[in-house]
């Protein structure tokens, strides 16, 4: 059975708490926006696309219950609401990214004058719905996509070696997942040898949520603690590293969860390739570079504090960033349902539109 981070049917949607796993499964229910806004926020639901997806199937259930006369007020509850989930979490793209796709769809409707308030409004949660099949689809792709880039760079027969970083499986998408989708894909073909997860400190999405889908699989697996990247790469030979992305800008430069960026470093160091594996909506065109990207910071008490014991000396200052940037000149590709591009690529991709979900 697959891990099932959203579920969605009839207007229910029930998202898994993450901040209970591993040890503990439990759903929680949307009953609509604000509660979609504050499973985001507290990251019981997390993973760039997850978060899209949950806050606008959040806006999906509040409309369902409603009935609208006028467009009009339909356009702007949408409006207001999709941009209040976009100020969960700000370093993801991919809720920005729903969120304007979305808005542009209800501004078209509301002229249309050839339906109803109530037309335009099925219309819409059409468009919602549709997000989870899309998004499952596009790792499918990217799954494929990625192993054959990193079988097709690996000289000789030997099976893989593959080092990732945070959660990017099913718990952080609809399904299957950007990163760790590729290793899924690998081992599905016989051709992974093992695949290696960091802890992910200060939230261990790694130690809690990687190394649980990758025992959920049988997938070969060891788990590292964040500082141990440099001694793995020293011991044994990785054919790469596949991490996921939060926002990639224009030129490649890719925020994803804090930690990376040395991971990058250290295998440009070990000459390990380091790929970035998501989907074109974590693309974000409008900026240029990396340094454009706002950095979330998350309470100290997430490093201060583990299961609600304190670990860090009392009165002790923390610096918290949630993510950070690794320029692309350490990136070997960007693996993308697209195919695989070398980031200086990407910007040819602007102006091909998405496929209409
Ligand atoms: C497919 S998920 C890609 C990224 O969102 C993932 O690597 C990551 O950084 C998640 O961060 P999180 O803070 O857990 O939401």
């Amino acid at each position: 059975m697959t891990l099932k981070a959203i579920k969605y049917e009839n207007g229910k949607l029930e998202v898994l708490d993450q901040l209970l796993l591993p040890l503990q499964t439990e759903y929680v229910n949307i009953n609509g926006v604000e509660d979609g806004w504050h499973v985001i926020h507290k990251m019981q639901v997390r993973g760039a696309p997850a978060i899209a997806i949950v806050g606008c199937l959040s806006l999906a259930v509040e409309l369902r219950k409603e009935i609208f006369e006028d467009k009009k007020i339909l356009r702007q509850e949408v409006e207001g609401k999709l941009n209040y989930l976009v100020s969960a979490r700000p370093t993801a793209v991919n809720m920005k990214a729903a969120a304007d796709q979305l808005i542009e769809l209800v501004n078209e409707l509301d002229k249309n004058n050839s339906f109803t308030a109530e037309e335009m409004k099925l219309r819409f949660l059409d468009a919602i719905e549709a997000m989870l099949q899309k998004d499952l689809d596009d790792n499918l792709a990217i799954g494929r996509v990625g192993a054959d880039a990193l079988i097709s760079q690996w000289p000789g027969d030997a099976q893989l070696r593959v080092l990732t970083h945070c959660n990017t499986g099913s718990l952080a998408t609809s399904g299957y997942g950007t990163a760790l989708g590729i290793i899924r894909n690998l081992h599905s073909r016989g051709v992974l040898e093992h695949a290696y997860c960091t802890e992910t400190r200060p939230y261990n999405q790694g130690a809690r949520l990687t190394a649980y889908e990758l025992l959920h699989e049988r997938i070969p697996a060891t788990l590292l603690c964040d500082s141990m990247v440099a001694a793995l790469m020293r011991a044994r030979r990785l054919a790469a590293v596949v991490v996921g992305a939060d926002r990639v800008a224009a030129n490649g430069d890719t925020a994803n969860k804090i930690g990376t960026y040395q991971i990058a470093v250290t295998a440009k160091h070990h000459g390990v390739p380091f790929f970035v594996a998501a989907p074109m909506t974590s693309v974000d065109f409008s900026l240029p570079s990396g340094e454009h990207i706002v950095i979330e910071e998350r309470p100290e008490r997430e490093m201060t504090y583990i299961n609600g014991h304190r670990i860090a000396a009392p009165g002790i200052k923390c610096w918290n960033p949630a993510f950070d940037v690794t320029p692309a000149d350490l990136i070997s590709g960007i693996i993308t349902e697209r195919g695989l591009f070398k980031p200086a690529e990407l910007l040819s991709q602007r102006q091909v539109p998405t496929e209409s979900s």
